[in-house]
């Protein structure tokens, strides 16, 4: 039901496609219903046209009782008729009927298509802006969630549990808008023709309905396990691709190929039996609808065997045909609820990520801060990523045209500093200011307008070079993308491409060496010319060769800027201003390159290691 609640609102966010549905699916019904009642006269006409001719005079209205009415309606029915064949003949007549048949089969077909035409669009309108608001979800989500989940469970909530949604889309309007009406018109026939059977065969219907709930019931837990399967294979295909390489080098694939079999062969377990108690509804349901009419067969023809009087054959057959008719969107409706209880396990994952709170909160008043005029000062600075500690009191300052150096054994919490200053995580105690302003106080937009950060992996689109420079500042003219193109060291290359700055660059940018792809990463950071730089390792994935002209393009891109440099390779930061050692999370020695080698501590063992001393 929970299920249905919210399939209906969504449905409803698109108030003209769902209005223009229902009256579309209310006008099928009732041109159903007409196209099928119009053979009446049809066959009334064909077996007995002098009973119909017999009729001279048109019969006076009689409402005293049930009988009645039916009596009445008959006799104008077949006074109308029988002129009519007077006036043009029994061709004539069937004519008539058979260009009335038609005309109803057409407008019923019409109105069928009308009610999908809206439908359509409804269904891909909800499913476009559910897919918006996780998509926006995702890329908003705090740093922290993406590391924490796996990737392939935000694409299996973007693809198949979107799917599911999609589907109960479409049921929802017919269940609560088409298939009632058709239910209410039957059952008022079925009731006017006889009383006692009509409720003989509605105490058989519920028996169906449990059999097919409890169906329902099974289903909703495989799909929410199949789901969840379908998330962690995605995640493994992901990762497998993306580290084919790695996976040919190591020669892997065996043992890949195992991981992924076991999954696969779970996914597959999963979704079959899932499957077959989908499946297992629709013959359930034929053989329960069977098994129904041969109850009414056995009750309606002993009624009439019986000869009470209350039920003569040819009700009888109106009321089988109608009883028939009933079934389907009884069925219907039922199909539906079970589409329901997927749909409502699909929203719950959706509304899982949905619902996430943003852990970095905005400041409530925030300062304005567009310009950084004198020093970054870490004051005492706790961090942990859940229980453990990774910083402990870490407190030093950079000032304005500074470069700091960070460096320590992997692990050492360096990245986790540099992730600290743009609020990518808050800190757990102790303050950071900018221009001795608390960085939580600024808006986060600004305080990020202010860093630009270079890292070991350059983050490439699959778009043109150009719009990749001015990704952070899509108004940049051509001349300014090839101004910062040239201090990143990279407009050579670029222009002896066939396309130059036109040039797409790929999935991932893969059409390019690791030393191009990070000098246009670069190019983006000099072009968005923030004043506080960051490069986390932005060399060491390079070869001595390329990481040359990076690290050229580096010093460029570092002069008259505030830098934190984190470094494996220290003959890089030799000359930086200052060198903080890391060793598990804590400052452990601070001082330029001469002083630290002079303390004969850590960073001179560091050094030893890396044969610089
Ligand atoms: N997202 C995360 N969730 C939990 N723990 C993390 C996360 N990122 C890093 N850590 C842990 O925090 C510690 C510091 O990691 P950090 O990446 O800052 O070190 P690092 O000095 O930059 O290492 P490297 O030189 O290898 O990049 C490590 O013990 C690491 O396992």
């Amino acid at each position: 039901m929970k299920g249905l609640v919210q399939i209906f609102k969504l449905s409803f966010s698109q108030k003209r496609s769902a209005y223009l549905t229902i009256v579309s699916n209310f006008f099928y019904v009732i041109f159903n219903l007409i196209s099928l009642i119009l053979f009446i006269p049809f066959l009334n006409l064909i077996f007995k046209p002098e009973g119909l001719i017999k009729i001279t005079q048109m019969p006076a209205p009689s409402w005293i009782n049930r009988e009645d009415i039916m009596g009445y309606f008959g006799d104008k029915y077949d006074y109308e008729m029988g002129q009519f064949i007077i006036e043009y003949g029994k061709i004539g007549a069937l004519a008539f009927i058979c260009v009335s048949v038609l005309i109803a089969f057409f407008l019923k077909n019409l109105f069928r298509y009308g009610a999908v035409y809206h439908q359509s669009y409804m269904r891909m309108a909800v499913v476009r802006d559910l897919r918006y608001n996780l998509f926006k979800k995702a890329i908003c989500l705090p740093i922290a969630y993406h590391t924490d989940e796996r990737k392939g469970n935000l694409l299996s909530r973007m693809t198949s549990d979107l799917n599911e949604v999609e589907i109960a889309v479409v049921y929802l309007l017919e269940i609560i808008f088409r298939e009632p009406i058709a239910v209410v018109i039957s059952l008022g026939f079925l009731f006017y023709v006889s009383v006692p059977l009509t409720l003989f065969s509605l105490i058989l219907l519920p028996i169906s309905g449990f059999l097919i709930s409890k169906i329902g019931k099974s289903l909703k837990r495989t799909s929410v396990q199949g789901q969840e399967k379908m998330g962690t294979l995605l995640s493994l295909i992901e990762e497998a691709i993306g580290g084919v390489r790695i996976i040919k080098a190591f020669t892997a694939e065996n043992t890949i190929l195992k991981r992924f079999t076991k999954e696969n062969n779970k996914h597959q377990e999963l979704t079959t039996s899932a499957f077959r108690k989908k499946d297992l509804a629709s013959p359930l349901n034929e053989f329960l609808g069977a098994a129904i009419m041969v109850g009414i067969v056995w009750y309606g023809g002993s009624l009439i065997l019986e000869d009470k009087g209350t039920l003569n054959g040819e009700q009888f057959m109106g009321f089988i045909i109608v009883f028939s008719q009933l079934l389907r969107p009884i069925s219907g409706i039922a199909n539906g609820l079970t589409s329901f209880k997927k749909a409502e396990a699909s929203l719950e994952r959706i509304d899982e990520v949905l619902d996430i709170k943003d852990t970095i909160l905005p400041a409530k008043n925030p300062i304005e801060k567009t310009t950084f005029e004198s020093e970054i000062v870490f004051n005492k600075v706790n961090f942990s990523y859940k229980e453990t500690q990774v910083l402990k009191n870490i407190s030093f300052e950079l000032k304005k045209g500074k470069t700091i150096a960070l460096v320590g054994e992997s692990g050492s919490g360096k990245s986790t500093i540099s992730d600290l200053i743009p609020r990518f995580y808050d800190i757990n105690s102790g303050e950071i200011l900018i221009d001795g302003i608390n960085i939580k106080d600024i808006s986060i937009p600004q305080l990020r307008n202010l860093i630009s950060i270079v890292s070991q992996e350059s983050v490439l689109f699959n778009d043109t070079i150009a719009n990749n420079i001015s990704f952070g500042k899509p108004d940049a003219t051509s001349a300014e993308i090839e101004a910062a193109a040239k201090i990143a060291n990279a407009h050579e290359f670029i222009k002896d491409l066939e396309h130059g700055y036109a040039t797409t660059i790929g999935d991932r940018g893969n059409k390019l060496s690791g030393g191009q792809k990070q000098r246009i990463s670069i190019a983006r950071a000099v072009l968005a010319d923030s004043p506080i730089m960051i490069f986390d390792e932005a060399t060491s994935a390079l070869d001595t060769e390329s990481e040359k002209v990076v690290q050229k393009a580096l010093d460029n891109l570092m002069s008259n800027r505030t830098s934190l440099v984190i470094a494996h390779r220290l003959s890089t930061i030799r000359n930086a201003d200052q060198i903080i050692v890391l060793k598990q999370g804590e400052i452990v020695e601070s001082g330029n390159h001469d002083q630290l080698i002079a303390e004969k501590g850590y960073y001179y063992s560091l050094c030893q290691i890396q044969q610089l001393v």
